[in-house]
C-alpha cells in the first residue's frame, strides 16, 4: 500500500539528469559515499550502545556490499541505526536537498563530483549518477520502529511505503542504469572499495574469496592444504594511524608501510602525527629511502577523512617538501571540497601545514642528537629531503641549521657552525669572507682539489641536483661566507689574500706569453691572461667564472628567467702561471711553432685534466704527444 507520494524539496526541474551529465568523471565515488553513510550509521548505532541508549544486541556490525547481475542492482547493507520513515522525509527528502538552489548555480563551475557532492551535502545523491532508480529499505533501531521503504526513480518524484526490513539497518539498493554496467563487474567493485574503503573503521564484506587452509599431513608427512571460501573483507577497520604510539613497534609501522606500498623498500624513519587541539589531525609520515630520483616519488601521502580515503593529491595540505615523505593523514578538519586557493587561506590547513613541518624538523633533530653516527650514515638519502625542506621553507631552515651536515672529498661530516669553525683560519680572504670551495665531480675536477688540498683547503662535495639552488639560498644565509666551485677560477683568485699576485716574467715576457698562447688556442671564448701563481700550481689553468656558471647551470635545470645566460656560449678563462719553470721554457723554445706546439701542449693538458679534450682533438693531441717523446729520443 502506498503510504505517500511527494515531491522533493528542491526549486528546480530535475536536479538527476545534471547529477549525471556534469559528474560523470568521477562516478564511481557513489560507492564511496553509500559505504561511507552505511559505516556512520553503523559507528552512530554503536555510540549509542555504549551511552547505554540501546539496550538490545548490536550483532554482525559489517556493511555488505552485494552484486546482483542478473538483477542489474548493488546493494549496500548496513546494521547502523537505520530510518524511520519520517526520518527519511527529513534527512533525505530535505536535508541532503537544503543545498540545491546553490548547487543550482554552482554547478556550472564546479570540475569534478568530488567538488560538488561533499559541498552540497548529497552523499547519498550520487547514486544517481549510476542509477535510475534507488531504493531504502531500512528499519530504524527506535523501540517500535516500523519498517520502511523509500523509492526514487531519478526523477523528484518519490514514494514512501511500509518496508520489508526485519533487522535494524539499512539496505540501500542501486538499480544500475545501462551506461554504468561496468559497476556490475565484481572485480570493478572490488577496485573501488579497495581505493576507498580500505582502511574504514567497520568491516566491510564484497561477497566470498578462496583461499588455501592446511589440511593435515600427506603420506609423507608434508602439510596439505585446501581450498576454503572465506568472506571477503575489504579493510583493517583499525591501522596503525588510529592507535597510540606506545602500542606500536618498530614492525607494526613497517608492516603498515609494505601494506600501503608492497613494493618500496623498508622505509628509513617514521613519524607518528597525533594531534586534537585546535585541529584533529592523526597520521604516518615515513621518509622513504629517497637517491636521487626525487621528482618519481611524489604522490604518496594518502590523505583520509575519519579513515576514508579522499585524494592522495596533498599538495595544498602539506609543505611542497614534505611531499616527498609516503604515508597518510587523517583529519575530518580539512575542507575537502573547496578550491585550491580557499584550502591554502584556510586557517587549519595552515596550522595542520606547520605542525607537520614542526614534527618533521623535530623528528630529525632527534635523529641527529640521540645518534650522530647513524645520522650521518642516512644522510645521502635524508640530506636531499633536508636541504630541499631549508630551501623552500624558512621555518624549517630555522630548525634544519643545526643538524644540516656538509660532506667533504674526505668524506667527513660537519654542521654549518662546525664547518665554518674548521676552514675559517686558512680560507679567509682579504676581504674577511671565509670561501667555502666546493666540487660537483670529484674525478673531473681533481687536479683542483688536489690543489686546494695541497694548501690544507678543505673541499666540500656538493653534487646533488639541488645543491646548485642549495647553495645560493645559504650564501643569503651564511654571513661573511661566499661558496666557489673549486675550478672556478685558480686558487689565489678563488681565495684571494693579497691585491697583487706577482710573477717573474717582465712585462714584455707577459705579453709574449699571451699572445703565444692566444694564437695556440685560436678560439675566442677561451681569455686568456698571465698571473703570478705559486711555482707548484699548474702551469695553464681553464676555469669557468662561478657566478655565469651558476646562471647556465640553472637555465638548464629550467630555472625562471635564466633563459638568456642558457644562450650565451660557454666562456672560459685560461690562466698561465707566470711563475712555472714551464712557461720560461716556452718563451724560449727555438722557434715560432716550437713556442706554440709546446703552448698547445700545455693547454691540451690542461684541457685533459678536466676532462674538456674530446674527439678529434684528443686523437690529434695523443699523436702530438708521441711523436713529442720520440722527438726526445733523437735529441
Ligand atoms: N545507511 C544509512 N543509515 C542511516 N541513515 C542514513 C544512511 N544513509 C543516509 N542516511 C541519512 O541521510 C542523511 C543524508 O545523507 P547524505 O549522504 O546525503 O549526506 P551526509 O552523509 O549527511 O553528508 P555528506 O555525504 O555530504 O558527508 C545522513 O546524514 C543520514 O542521516
Amino acid at each position: 500500500m502506498v503510504q505517500e507520494k511527494g515531491s522533493i524539496s528542491i526549486h528546480t526541474e530535475n536536479i538527476f539528469p545534471i547529477i549525471k551529465k556534469f559528474l560523470y568523471s568521477d562516478h564511481e565515488i557513489f560507492l564511496r559515499e553509500l559505504v561511507s553513510n552505511a559505516v556512520d550509521a553503523t559507528q552512530k548505532v554503536k555510540r549509542l550502545s555504549s551511552l547505554g541508549q540501546y539496550n538490545k544486541e548490536l550483532g554482525d556490525l559489517r556493511v555488505i556490499v552485494s552484486v546482483d547481475e542478473n538483477a542489474k542492482t548493488i546493494t549496500i547493507s548496513d546494521r547502523g541505526i537505520g530510518m524511520t520513515a519520517e526520518e527519511i522525509k527529513k534527512y533525505i527528502n530535505q536535508i541532503a536537498f537544503s543545498g540545491a538552489t546553490e548547487f543550482m548555480e554552482k554547478f556550472k563551475e564546479a570540475k569534478d563530483a568530488n567538488e560538488i557532492i561533499g559541498r552540497f551535502g548529497m552523499g547519498f545523491y550520487s547514486a544517481f549518477m549510476v542509477a535510475d532508480k534507488v531504493e531504502i529499505q531500512t528499519l530504524s533501531y527506535q523501540e517500535g520502529a516500523e519498517p520502511a521503504r523509500w523509492i526514487c526513480d531519478g526523477s523528484t518524484e518519490f514514494e514512501i511505503t511500509d518496508g520489508n526490513r526485519t533487522e535494524r539497518g539499512t539496505d540501500i539498493i542501486l538499480y544500475i542504469n545501462s551506461e554504468n554496467e561496468e559497476f556490475l563487474e565484481k572485480h570493478r567493485i572490488q577496485e573501488i572499495l579497495d581505493k576507498y574503503a580500505k582502511f574504514l573503521p567497520v568491516p566491510i564484506q564484497f561477497g566470498t574469496r578462496t583461499t588455501s587452509m592446511p589440511d593435515g599431513e600427506d603420506e609423507q608427512g608434508e602439510t596439505k592444504y585446501k581450498q576454503v571460501e572465506i568472506d571477503n573483507i575489504i579493510n583493517n577497520p583499525n591501522p596503525i594511524w588510529t592507535k597510540q604510539p606506545s602500542e606500536l613497534n618498530d614492525e607494526d609501522y613497517l608492516n603498515f608501510y609494505h601494506e600501503l606500498y608492497p613494493l618500496a623498500e623498508d622505509p628509513l624513519f617514521w613519524i607518528h602525527l597525533n594531534v586534537d587541539y585546535p585541529f584533529n589531525l592523526t597520521g604516518v609520515l615515513y621518509f622513504p629511502k629517497l637517491k636521487n630520483e626525487f621528482e618519481f616519488q611524489r604522490n604518496k601521502i594518502k590523505l583520509f577523512s575519519r579513515q576514508v580515503f579522499i585524494t592522495d593529491e596533498v599538495k595544498d595540505i602539506v609543505p611542497e617538501f614534505l611531499m616527498l615523505l609516503h604515508g597518510v593523514i587523517d583529519s575530518p578538519d580539512i575542507p575537502l571540497n573547496v578550491s585550491r586557493s580557499f584550502l591554502q587561506a584556510d586557517s587549519n590547513v595552515k596550522k595542520i601545514n606547520s605542525y607537520i613541518t614542526r614534527k618533521v624538523a623535530d623528528k630529525l633533530g632527534e635523529l641527529y642528537r640521540k645518534d650522530r653516527k647513524a645520522y650521518e650514515e642516512k644522510w645521502s638519502d635524508i640530506g636531499l629531503f633536508v636541504k630541499y625542506g631549508a630551501i623552500s621553507e624558512e621555518k624549517f631552515y630555522e630548525k634544519a641549521k643545526d643538524f644540516l651536515l656538509l660532506t667533504n672529498t674526505k668524506k667527513e661530516f660537519y654542521t654549518l657552525d662546525e664547518y665554518n669553525e674548521k676552514v675559517k683560519a686558512l680560507q679567509t680572504d682579504k676581504e674577511g669572507r671565509v670561501v667555502y670551495l666546493y666540487t660537483n665531480d670529484a674525478e673531473k675536477q681533481d687536479a683542483f682539489i688536489q690543489s686546494a688540498l695541497k694548501r690544507s683547503y678543505d673541499v666540500l662535495v656538493m653534487d646533488s641536483p639541488l645543491d646548485n639552488h642549495f647553495i645560493q639560498h645559504l650564501e643569503t644565509k651564511l654571513e661573511k661566507v661566499s661558496i666557489k666551485r673549486v675550478d672556478a677560477d685558480v686558487l689565489d683568485r678563488l681565495i684571494q689574500k693579497d691585491d697583487s699576485l706577482s710573477h717573474v716574467l717582465t712585462e714584455d715576457e707577459s705579453n709574449k706569453v699571451k699572445e703565444i698562447f692566444e694564437k695556440a688556442i685560436n678560439n675566442s671564448n677561451m681569455s686568456v691572461t698571465v698571473e703570478g701563481l705559486s711555482a707548484d700550481e699548474l702551469p695553464v689553468t681553464i676555469t669557468m667564472e662561478e657566478w655565469m656558471r651558476r646562471m647556465k647551470e640553472m637555465a638548464r635545470m629550467g630555472g625562471g628567467g635564466m633563459q638568456f645566460y642558457g644562450a650565451l656560449p660557454d666562456t672560459y678563462k685560461v690562466a698561465i702561471n707566470g711563475n712555472h719553470k714551464l712557461i720560461n721554457r716556452i718563451l724560449n723554445a727555438g722557434n715560432e711553432a716550437q713556442q706554440t706546439a709546446l703552448a698547445k701542449q700545455a693547454f691540451d693538458l690542461a684541457l685533459l685534466s678536466q676532462g674538456m679534450l674530446k674527439g678529434a682533438d684528443l686523437t690529434a693531441f695523443v699523436e702530438r704527444s708521441v711523436n713529442m717523446i720520440g722527438d726526445q729520443d733523437k735529441a
